[in-house]
């Protein structure tokens, strides 16, 4: 089991307010599906949102595959093999299925599309079937596949995934999370913050729980959330 992230001693905050997260340090390896859970504003997604480089660390180191990223533009992220599926505007409901698709392998221009695109059609072939709707007519659990198929389209080693259930109904909860099982039974390690804590405890290898201060005022006494090992 060799690992693929490792982030140590994260503290992350926006601008001049106090740290969201403090003394962060999580690992994920090769072939593991890892998830984080914690209660609405724990800070979730700002975790997320820190291992990819879109929000800048106060402190803290990342590496991926034994190189330290931290401080590189998250085009660097993905180059180097992490996709982020966000939980929330995750596709681009205006263009097609075929053209989300296409839009998911900008940062690669060594793999053909085509054929790329195929491999994911076969995997998701639900999507398949839609290939020239507007992603805004499909429904909230196809959209989510759709939103998966497209951060895998330049083939990363690891996916970060922000609730990728949140808002489905129950029957596409499962489905959602079987394919993500199947999705790092390719080869694929996941990372996902999930509020659906025991459906994503259950599909997972580890668990982590992010503890923190809700609220503005809460948070100014405390010190930014924390990471417990489950
Ligand atoms: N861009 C921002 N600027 C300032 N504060 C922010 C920003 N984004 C998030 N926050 C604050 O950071 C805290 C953690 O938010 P975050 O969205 O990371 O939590 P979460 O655990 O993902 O919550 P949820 O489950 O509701 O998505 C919240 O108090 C939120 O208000």
């Amino acid at each position: 089991m060799t690992e693929l992230l490792v982030a140590e001693k994260l503290a992350v905050g926006y601008e001049a307010d106090p740290d969201i997260l403090n003394d962060i340090s999580l690992t994920v390896s090769h072939d593991e599906i890892v998830a984080v859970v914690g209660s609405n504003g724990a800070g979730k997604s700002t975790l997320l949102k820190a291992l990819i480089g879109l929000v800048r660390l106060r402190s803290g180191s990342i590496r991926l595959d034994s190189t330290f990223v931290e401080g590189m533009p998250p085009s660097e992220f993905v180059k180097r093999g992490m996709g982020y599926v966000p939980q929330s505007d995750n596709v681009f409901e205006s263009l097609s299925v075929d053209e989300n698709l296409e839009i998911g392998l900008r940062s690669r221009s060594d793999i053909a599309l085509r054929p790329r695109r195929e491999e994911l059609y076969s995997s998701f072939p639900t999507l398949a079937e839609r290939r020239r709707q507007k992603a805004g007519s499909l429904s909230g659990g196809e959209r989510q596949i759709l939103a998966l198929a497209r951060a895998l389209m330049p083939r990363p080693r690891i996916l970060l995934l922000d609730e990728p259930t949140a808002g489905l109904a129950p029957r596409f909860v499962e489905r959602i999370l079987d394919q993500i099982q199947a999705i790092n039974r390719s080869g694929v390690a996941v990372l996902m913050v999930e509020q659906h804590t025991a459906a994503a405890l259950n599909i997972s290898d580890r668990g982590y729980l992010l503890r923190g201060a809700t609220s503005e005022k809460a948070r100014a006494i405390a010190d930014g959330a924390t990471l417990t090992i489950l």
